[in-house]
């Protein structure tokens, strides 16, 4: 009997390949940091009767529908944005993703971020870097103090209520917004359900945690930015899109906020030359939220398991529901 054949993007530890290879014929795109090329996507996916992608493949409608045998996706990673979802459903085709799995990872780099960027942790070390790091005074390098600030949560799920209880071990005031509310989360952390409006006019520290769809598209854009205080920052580790770019960087370079932290741009890998980075009150990072090696390995066993679960015929633990 021919085995099942899985196509994986991006290169895998041998015990992750091996894991598959017990069961099926397995393809593989040789580079760990290079994405797959699309052209090398498409045509494998005609064969295809499984893809293990990450968040930098865009698994779209043309290439879905050419996937003649493909009953399953399983990506890397717990948002799926870059799979066209509708188009799956419509060919009877699984999406798998690893919630849970990295939400405490998330957080802790989440919380790093703030921190980083409240304490201006960046700009020091490029101080005694450059050898400017002269007497003592006063006010050099005042940031904004953590403790008993409010920090405001745009999409409480798994990761803001992460975050959330970070927070509350720095005293701080916590308010959330979703579409929906959580009754239990604000029982258990203590946080307050608040409009948007207000989340944005009152926070001190404004972190979107929302998946990226049409309704989160630019949902911080020049409107939001200038609702917010002049004190305040904003941190991003939810999906660039969530963010108009252009609006982010005129509220930093007019002072309408204080600074950023983002982990996530529109475009990945962001270039060097792009405006947002010249600026000093932003601290960027290269998407790496769910980047320890615990978690990452966690992430590929699960994303391994889901594709033979897939291909046995049985339900995936984690499937994407719409
Ligand atoms: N930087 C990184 O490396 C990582 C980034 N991520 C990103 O984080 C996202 C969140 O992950 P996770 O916490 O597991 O997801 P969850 O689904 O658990 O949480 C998302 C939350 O967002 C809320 N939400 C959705 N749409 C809106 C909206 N239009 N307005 C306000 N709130 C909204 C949801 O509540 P409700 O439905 O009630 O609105 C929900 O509480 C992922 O989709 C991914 O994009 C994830 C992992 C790592
Ligand atoms: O899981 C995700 O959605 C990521 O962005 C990477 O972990």
């Amino acid at each position: 009997m021919t085995k099942p054949y899985v196509y994986m993007t991006r290169k895998m530890p041998a015990s992750i390949v091996e894991k598959l290879e017990a069961e099926c014929d397995v393809g593989m795109w040789e580079k760990e940091e290079e994405p797959v090329p699309e052209e090398v996507l498409e045509k494998e996916l005609q064969t295809a009767d499984a893809l293990f992608c990450t968040i930098s493949d865009p698994v779209n409608k043309e290439n879905i529908n050419q996937a003649e045998n493909l009953k399953i996706i399983a990506t890397m990673a717990v948002g799926f944005n870059n799979i066209d979802v509708e188009a799956a459903a419509a060919r009877n085709i699984q999406i798998a993703h690893t919630p849970g799995v990295l939400s405490e990872t998330t957080a802790d780099l989440t919380f790093a971020l703030l921190m980083a960027a409240a304490r201006r942790i960046p700009e020091g070390i490029e101080v005694i870097k450059n050898n400017e790091w002269g007497a003592w005074a006063p006010f050099f390098l005042t940031g904004q103090d953590i403790h008993q600030a409010r920090l405001g949560i745009i999409g409480m799920g798994r990761i803001g209520e992460a975050v959330a209880k970070r927070g509350t071990g720095f005293d701080m005031d916590i308010v959330y917004h979703n579409r929906s509310r959580k009754p239990e989360t604000e029982k258990e952390i203590g946080a307050r359900y608040v409009e948007l409006d207000e989340l944005l006019e009152t926070s001190d520290f404004v972190c979107v945690m929302t998946p990226y769809t049409n309704e989160t598209h630019h949902m911080m854009n020049r409107e939001a930015f200038q609702k917010m205080k002049n004190t305040a920052i904003f941190i991003n580790s939810s999906r660039g899109g969530t963010v108009d770019e252009e609006a982010l960087f005129e509220a930093l370079k007019n002072g309408d906020i204080r600074g950023a932290g983002l982990d996530v741009f529109e475009n990945e890998p962001i270039s060097a030359d792009h405006r947002l980075l010249s600026l000093p009150n932003v601290t960027a990072l290269p998407h790496i939220g769910s980047a320890s090696e615990n978690t990452r390995w966690k992430m590929a066993e699960m994303t391994a398991n889901h594709i033979l679960q897939g291909l046995r015929g049985e339900k995936p633990d984690h499937l994407v529901s719409l």
